[in-house]
């Protein structure tokens, strides 16, 4: 399957690899989905070439570049350093960039919210779609947001498909939105504010804005390059007009997705290290060190940089909020707990990849766990699981969860394990090199 093509949809079972006893394994983690793509953004709107060193190569990184080269951007690969692919170079979006294009934006959040506001600043229409359900995630805020910007939209009715119909300029100033949907909608604004005019006032009024380790990480990246933000108010954020000045950045690991590795030493009772962990990032994967204690396990970030965890045999449940895209690994580990635990702040999981909310229910449901879907999130309570298949719903993090009941539970079926290449195509191989670490499968 090419990396840009939609994740398949014919029905194939992947047996999930049954640990017959601890594992004991170093995993090095691919790059950073969030970070890639945020850099590719800011890279294309530099005042110069960008180098990314050791970035993301998986589908929803290879939609972002696709879409950075239709809106006149160059990306070129590199030798690098980096293991599991070139590093790339990104000669920015010229000014007079300009013509009829369109953007797939596969299932990518961060392609279909980031690069709208981006293509309102190229003279050009720039038609936007997506993955079947793609057209259902929320769009809204990112929409009436251009529109009140004074960008005109063609085609639109609130969500994937449209057409951003670009003038080459946007004035920007005030807008207020409400991103309690996604942080990605916040995030979005952010990420182009500088090249406004006179810059973004952008506040957020309604529910809380989820995911607020993302939109730190968008300040962040802003301020490395050179951007002036003010995020001191909550709910309210200024973006000084400026330049964005061209960089040379070494991606950090994916912290997210080091997750159902680590996950895998308290599934088992082993050990995971994971080498190259930040011990200053703004991912939300920071959060394992705090989180994994509360399940059960040892932690310790070594002298060397290497995140160390060890499974003591016991999972024990946990209350949880504002877990994030770190939910599914941790409704995993929590249907293989001894005692019940609560996750909230996770409502607008409904609205990721899939329902997320109402996936874990099922599928964890069917291999015999107990859990029960909140307003905000998951009580998932102890019950004996057994084998049986795993339903992903083209989400990666479902894919990955399963994988983390098949390390525990003999005889899982992870249904397309190929929708991991969203942000991670080597999981498949690095999870089976982690279980065959535990020995021939057989009982524990
Ligand atoms: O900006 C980003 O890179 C992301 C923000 C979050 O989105 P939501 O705010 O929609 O949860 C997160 O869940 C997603 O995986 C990545
Ligand atoms: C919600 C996620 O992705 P996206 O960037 O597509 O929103 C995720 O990776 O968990």
């Amino acid at each position: 399957m090419s990396a840009l093509s939609a994740a398949p949809s014919a029905t194939s079972f992947w047996p999930a690899p049954y640990a017959a006893g601890p594992v004991d394994a170093t995993v090095e983690v691919p790059a950073s989905k969030s970070l890639t793509n945020r850099y590719l953004i800011l890279a294309a709107l530099a005042d110069g070439p960008s180098r990314l060193r050791a970035p993301l190569h998986s589908r929803d990184s290879l939609l972002m570049v696709e879409a950075l080269r239709s809106l006149g951007a160059t990306v070129e690969e590199l030798d690098g350093d980096g293991t599991y692919g070139p590093d790339l170079l990104v000669t920015p979006i010229p000014p007079d960039a300009s013509g009829d294009v369109s953007v797939d934006c596969g299932l990518a959040g961060t392609v279909m919210r980031f690069v709208p506001p981006l293509a309102a600043l190229r003279a050009g229409r720039t038609s936007f779609d997506g993955d079947p359900h793609a057209r259902k995630r929320p769009m809204g805020a990112v929409i009436s947001a251009l529109r009140e910007l004074g960008v005109q939209l063609e085609n639109d009715d609130g969500s994937l498909p449209f057409t951003v119909a670009g003038t080459g300029a946007v004035e920007g100033g005030t807008l207020v939105i409400d991103a309690s949907a996604s942080s990605q909608f916040v995030s979005a604004l952010l990420l182009v504010g500088a090249r406004f005019t006179e810059g973004l006032n952008l506040q957020h009024v309604g529910k809380p804005v989820p995911s607020l380790d993302h939109i730190a990480m968008t300040v962040a990246v802003l301020r490395e390059a050179g951007v002036v933000v003010d995020d001191s108010i909550p709910n309210s954020w200024r973006v000084e007009p400026g330049t964005i000045s061209a960089f040379d950045v070494r991606i950090e690991p994916d912290l997210s997705n080091a997750g159902p590795f680590l996950a895998a030493a308290l599934a088992t009772g082993g050990t995971v290290r994971v080498p190259h962990w930040p011990s200053d990032t703004t991912q939300v994967g920071a959060k394992w060190l705090t989180i994994l204690p509360l399940l059960g396990a040892e932690v310790e970030l070594t002298d060397d940089s290497t995140l160390v965890v060890r499974g003591t045999g016991t999972i024990t449940g946990a209350e949880l909020a504002d877990t994030s895209e770190l939910a599914p690994t941790v409704a995993a580990l929590c249907s293989l707990a001894r005692t019940p635990s609560a996750l909230s702040g996770i409502g607008h999981l409904r609205g990721h990849e899939t329902d997320r909310l109402a996936a874990l229910v099922a599928e964890i449901t069917r291999l015999g766990g107990d859990v029960e879907e909140t307003v905000d999130g998951l009580v998932i309570r102890p019950a004996p699981l057994h084998g049986g298949p795993f339903h992903t719903y083209e989400d990666h993090r479902m894919a990955t969860a399963g994988a983390i009941l098949g390390l525990a539970v003999d005889g899982v079926e992870i249904e397309n394990i190929a929708t991991t290449g969203k942000t991670m195509p080597q999981f498949p191989e690095l999870w089976k090199a982690l279980a065959a670490t535990a020995g021939p499968s057989g009982s524990r």
